[in-house]
């Protein structure tokens, strides 16, 4: 786990060997230690450089090691013999330091990057500390500022800015190794106590108490009721006003306020579950890692509305030719500036040059015929979407793979227009689909595994999550949507408010509650989407119950609201009032209070005090109650690939790792008598109804979230 060398003589060479991040396991802690003593105690060896393996210094702590009983030698004895130690350490770091990587070469007394590595503390971001004396040191190193910025955000700093900062001595475009060895050899003789960290003074500025407080403010503002970066904070605070090894014990009393805090168990397998998702595999045995890519350089875009120009910019901006097409030319133009402006926009924010260069706009569907791959993104209408696959195939040469950007589409009826099924498969991006890093590829049964592995490489390239999921209405993202939402304004029907459902919700993490969002993405979608299933409208059976439909609970309110032009914010009215169109302040409003009151004296609901628990158990138990039937319909491979959805697609709150993670950590046998209570009490919301999957893991004992899949293998995968 870690290499010895002695070279040049006199420097002992300890390079560490874990792939793929040199990690610090139990074993390779151990390594480091005997690999210290040997060096300091062979008069042999006057220095010593520490590197890591195939152009990786380390990666940090071993994170999986977190899950169990801590074994092995704990780490800061390990690294406090390298300070202490007589002769001078220099960490040479290429390709990354990160975590517990990083705090080991502060305990070393040089530090020599390669130009391209980067630096950071990312514990935060894994619900813990740096708790290997992260926290005490980097604000000796570069004062309180600047390492509580890096500690609480986590951010990952260049080799520039980590020299420019004084973090490093020397930044090199050689081998960071070889300048190591060199730098060591020089060092030689040199005193080594100012070198020890351990001994400087913090920096301590005049206005601590306000810098600290302006910073609590602004993470509790960023991330509400996420523990880490206040106990971050909290360990900075230490390493200004107490001596080192005073500072150190604060900072282990905090790291194990946090360690086993499930808020930390969350983000640790968010990191994890976000990693598994790119592991797609299909009935065939086709998988992630027997599938090989076909490389996309040029890509055509169909429609330049909203979703089609982020994914103009989102293709460009990585290198990939495009040719963008409208059926208009009005429309055309249009398209053309907006892509143009924000491709200007994203490079300059990015200090790159735009790509302009890539583009190209047409009216002409001809002008598709070399493209190696099309994404469809015109109107949600299956109808046009046909006549637009059926174009595409007589257009596009054979080997064309052909994508939709729908939404919920029958994926493989598109498939079935045209003369190739094999390549044709969804790439659902989320809106603006230049941010938004979620992408949901669309397996259909005929889609072949090549053109899933090109779209999850493209989408990889594009710097998406993508997660492989099953044909069915909605996918996985959306058709979960769908009971949540009606859960929310069922809600409305029996006595809260929006505001009161919003603000349960947003008290539990998510940045904005369900009626926010509503009005943020825009209430005639729906409406329009209803309207063409038949669920409101002139098309609706007047012998119909008014708040049913199909035999099930149908809530009408937010027909009603569409009905008065209330869209959202685009209107200046929706759930909310807004000071103008397109304002976001939202702000309650008394028509719809009067609204829901008329509504409620009119079918005679009785309106009852709601708890924000049962908000937050109806809405987000249904969630998960769907994730099981989506996982029991085989829809989606394993409970990892719906959370990832939901964290990148659908802003649910990392801390609280997914709506999967978030049913397991309340308790499969909670859950499951939660929904069998809500349930008796709307037998009209077959939502609510247990999924046979759910009852199933109960039976089963109730297994951690990562064993479910050996219980879902038994099902039919759709994928
Ligand atoms: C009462 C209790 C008291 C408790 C007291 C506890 C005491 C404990 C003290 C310990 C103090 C330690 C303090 C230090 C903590 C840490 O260091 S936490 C870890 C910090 N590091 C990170 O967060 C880095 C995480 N990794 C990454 O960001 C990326 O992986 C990368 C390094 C930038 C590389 O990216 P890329 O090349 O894109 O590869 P990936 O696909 O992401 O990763 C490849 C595989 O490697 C696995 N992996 C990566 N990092 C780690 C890691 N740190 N530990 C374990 N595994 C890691 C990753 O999962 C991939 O694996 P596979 O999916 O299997 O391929």
């Amino acid at each position: 786990m870690a290499r010895y060398e002695l070279v040049k003589r006199s420097v002992a060479l300890i390079t560490l060997t874990n792939p793929p991040v040199n990690a610090l396991s139990s074993p390779v802690r151990h390594a480091i230690a005997n690999s210290m003593e040997r060096a300091l105690s062979d008069p042999k060896v006057r220095a010593v450089v520490i590197c890591g393996e195939n152009g990786r210094f380390c990666g940090g702590a071993d994170i999986r090691e977190f899950a169990g009983p801590l074994r092995g030698p704990p780490l800061i004895p390990v690294l406090e013999a390298i300070e202490a130690g007589d002769k001078p350490v220099v960490a040479a770091i290429e390709g990354m330091a990160l975590g517990g990587g990083f705090e080991l070469a502060l305990f070393c007394h040089y530090r020599i990057a390669q130009s391209k590595a980067r630096l950071g503390l990312p514990e935060v971001t894994l619900g813990i500390l740096p708790a290997a004396g992260g926290t005490q040191r980097l604000p000796r190193l570069i004062g309180i500022p600047a390492a509580l910025e890096m500690i609480t955000t986590g951010r990952h700093i260049s080799a520039q800015e980590a020299l420019k900062l004084g973090i490093v001595d020397q930044v090199t475009d050689q081998n960071a190794c070889e300048t190591a060895l060199e730098f060591a050899l020089k060092a030689v003789g040199k005193p080594l106590s100012p070198r020890r960290v351990s001994t400087l003074t913090t920096p301590c500025p005049p206005d601590l108490d306000a810098l600290l407080e302006a910073a609590t403010m602004q993470v509790k503002k960023k991330t509400p009721g996420v523990m880490a970066p206040l106990a971050c904070i909290q360990a900075v605070r230490a390493a200004a006003t107490m001596p080192y090894s005073k500072g150190m014990k604060r900072e282990s009393e905090l790291m194990a306020t946090l360690f086993n805090s499930g808020q930390a168990r969350a983000l640790q397998y968010c990191f994890f579950a976000q990693r598994t998702a790119g592991k797609w595999t299909l009935p065939s045995g086709a998988q992630w890692n027997n599938s090989k890519p076909r490389e996309i350089r040029s890509a055509a875009v169909i429609g330049l509305g909203t979703m089609g120009r982020g994914i103009v910019v989102s293709l460009a901006r990585v290198g990939i030719s495009v040719i963008a097409v409208e059926s208009e030319k009005k429309l055309l133009e249009n398209g053309r500036q907006m892509v143009i402006g924000m491709l200007e926009r994203d490079a300059k924010r990015r200090g790159v040059s735009a790509s302009l260069n890539l583009l190209k706009f047409t009216l002409s569907l001809q002008d598709l015929k070399d493209v190696d791959l099309v994404i469809e993104a015109v109107f949600e209408d299956m109808a046009l979407k046909k006549r637009v696959f059926q174009e595409l195939s007589k257009v596009c040469r054979p080997g064309t793979l052909l994508c939709t950007n729908t939404s919920g589409l029958d994926v493989d009826a598109l498939a079935g227009v045209t003369d190739r099924p094999h390549l044709v498969a969804g790439m659902h991006f989320f809106s603006p689909a230049h941010v938004m890093k979620l992408l949901e590829v669309v397996c259909g049964p005929r889609s072949s595994s090549e053109t899933i592995a090109t779209a999850m490489s493209l989408g990889k390239k594009m710097g998406k999550v993508s997660v492989a999921v099953g044909n069915c209405p909605g996918f996985v993202g959306n058709r979960m949507l769908k009971p949540y939402l009606d859960q929310a304004t069922f809600l409305l029907e029996e006595g809260a408010t929006p505001e009161q459902i919003d603000k349960a919700l947003e008290d539990f993490g998510f940045a904005m509650g369900v009626f926010r969002m509503s009005d943020l993405a825009g209430l005639d979608v729906g409406w329009r989407v209803r309207k063409e299933s038949g669920l409101t409208g002139p098309d609706v059976d007047p012998k119909n119950p008014p708040r049913k439909r199909q035999g099930r609970r149908y809530c009408p309110i937010p027909d009603m609201v569409c009905e008065q032009g209330r869209f959202g914010q685009k209107t200046g009215r929706g759930w909310y009032k807004y000071d103008k169109p397109g304002d976001t302040n939202a702000k309650p409003d008394p028509l719809i209070q009067n609204l829901l009151e008329t509504y409620r004296s009119r079918y005679g609901i009785q309106p009852r005090n709601i708890s924000d628990q049962e908000i937050i158990e109806r809405c987000l138990f249904v969630l998960a109650n769907e994730g099981f039937r989506i996982l029991e319909d085989g829809m989606a491979a394993r409970p990892e690939d719906i959370d990832v959805i939901y964290l990148f697609g659908y802003a649910f709150p990392r801390h609280r790792g997914g709506p999967m993670f978030y049913a397991s950590m309340v308790g499969l046998e909670r859950v499951l008598e939660r929904l069998e209570h809500y349930h008796q009490a709307h037998p009209d919301v077959p939502h609510l109804e247990p999924s046979a999957l759910l009852k199933k893991l109960v039976a089963c004992g109730s297994p951690p979230v990562q064993q479910w899949r050996e219980h879902i293998k038994t099902m039919r995968s759709h994928l």
